[in-house]
């Protein structure tokens, strides 16, 4: 029997297949979590002026610690016209630019302002530059402040629009189609006769799709017939990548290997050293992938969190794609392994992760209920409570 594809190759071998698509330059709003294709450079200077960090007055070093005379106001965008002169003071509010002559902001609750004099009560002496933020402290124009293939977050969002880039560019969102298959399954809400379970994992896929920016569609259940799964892989051609669950191991009425084979695909791999899902199959047709992942509810779900969405991340630019592992003790001691590496269903607390029982790859209720994966590499050892684990996060 040939040996099981090593985890950890088939992932390689995957993520060899994904180019991510053409570049398009977006408004930065519905670029977020998508990847930059090309670096930016600051087009802008911030702070463009020397800022006030506080509310309270403007002053020089030289004439602490007061009293002064105050002369004008600078709030932010309306910066005052004058500039400060021997023990002057202007008033100064957060974000305000720092009149010409002020080194210095001493705070408003420091001071007592009655209208005539302003007197300074805190702690001498204040250094020079207290509570100002130089010109440029922030960027420059010019600087390079995000490279290619840095995530579009909230954060890098506000640093390209503060840098003078309203739209960026990205690559386009991958076109996903979604395909399961199954002589039992029924839509969700429909009847169900003897046999027949509802058709979960169509649209659990699609919701784990939808995290990521990209376009997916869900067209399933489809029946164990070839004709039929053939004629919907066929039907979505132009797609990026085509996800199938179900009909994917060795029984009589697992077909998609077959159809994968009738509509031109080539096999890059199937069945990996992975517990739950074994029996994956990669294919690709031109210049589309197709990944085929198993119908049990929790192998499809372990699959796709570990090809299926890095390889949309892929697509999508991502320079590390794969899911981020974390350390923790486990809480309760696990089995060895075998010559699959294991996934298994846990929950994260504050001293460690805890195994749930019931790890039939069939079974949702303790899916739905963990938020972590532990990970158990191949021929692992049984790990007592208190051993050091890695584990992925759910969710
Ligand atoms: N003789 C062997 N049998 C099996 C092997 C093997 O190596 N030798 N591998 C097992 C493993 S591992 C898995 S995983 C399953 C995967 O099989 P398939 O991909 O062919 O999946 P199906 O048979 O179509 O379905 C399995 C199970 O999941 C339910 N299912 C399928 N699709 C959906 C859906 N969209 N929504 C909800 N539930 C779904 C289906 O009803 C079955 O109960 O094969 C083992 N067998
Ligand atoms: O993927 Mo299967 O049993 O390993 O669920």
């Amino acid at each position: 029997m040939k040996p099981l594809l090593a985890l950890e190759e088939a992932q390689e071998r995957l993520l060899a297949l994904a180019t991510p698509g053409g570049i398009e330059t977006v408004p930065v709003g519905e670029a977020l979590d998508r990847y930059l294709a090309v670096p930016l450079h600051a087009r802008r200077t911030q702070p463009a002026h020397p800022l006030s960090a506080m509310d309270g007055w403007a002053v020089k070093q030289t004439d602490m610690p007061g009293p002064w005379k105050v002369t004008g106001e600078s709030a932010a965008g309306h910066p005052a016209t004058i500039a400060i002169g021997p023990k002057e003071a202007i008033r100064i509010s957060t974000g305000a630019i720092l009149p010409e002559g002020a080194d210095m902001v001493v705070l408003q609750e420091d001071c007592e302002f009655d209208g005539g004099a302003l007197t300074f009560h805190g702690d001498p002496p204040r250094p020079l530059g207290r509570h100002v933020r130089p010109r440029g402290q922030d960027f420059e124009e010019g600087d390079a402040i995000l490279g290619d293939g840095a995530k579009v977050t909230p954060a890098t969002l506000a640093l390209a629009i503060s840098s003078g880039h309203p739209e960026i560019p990205v690559f386009r969102k991958p076109r996903v189609v979604v395909v399961d298959s199954g002589d039992e399954l029924v839509k969700a809400g429909e009847p169900l006769s003897e046999g027949q379970i509802p058709a979960s994992n169509g649209p659990m896929l699609c919701a784990m799709l939808a995290r990521l920016p990209c376009e997916v569609t869900l067209a399933g259940p489809v029946a164990d017939d070839i004709d039929a799964i053939v004629a919907t892989l066929d039907s979505a051609k132009d797609a990026d990548l085509i996800l199938t669950s179900g009909g994917a191991s060795v029984g009589d009425h697992d077909l998609m290997r077959p159809a994968l084979e009738k509509v031109g695909a080539d096999i890059d791999f199937w069945q990996v050293a992975m517990k739950p899902g074994k029996p994956i199959m990669v294919g690709q047709r031109g210049q589309q992938t197709i990944i085929g992942l198993p119908g049990n509810p929790v192998s499809s779900f372990v699959t796709a969190n570990l090809f299926a969405l890095p390889y949309v991340r892929a697509l999508l630019g991502a320079r590390a794609p794969l899911p981020h592992f974390s350390s923790a003790r486990t809480l309760s001691d696990l089995p060895s392994t075998g010559k699959r590496a294991e996934f298994l269903r846990a929950v994260h607390k504050a001293d460690g992760v805890e195994l749930i029982t019931l790890q039939d790859s069939g079974a949702l209720l303790p899916l739905a209920s963990a938020d972590a994966l532990i990970f158990r590499p191949p021929f692992s050892e049984t790990a007592l409570a208190g051993s050091e684990i890695r584990f992925i996060r759910i969710g």
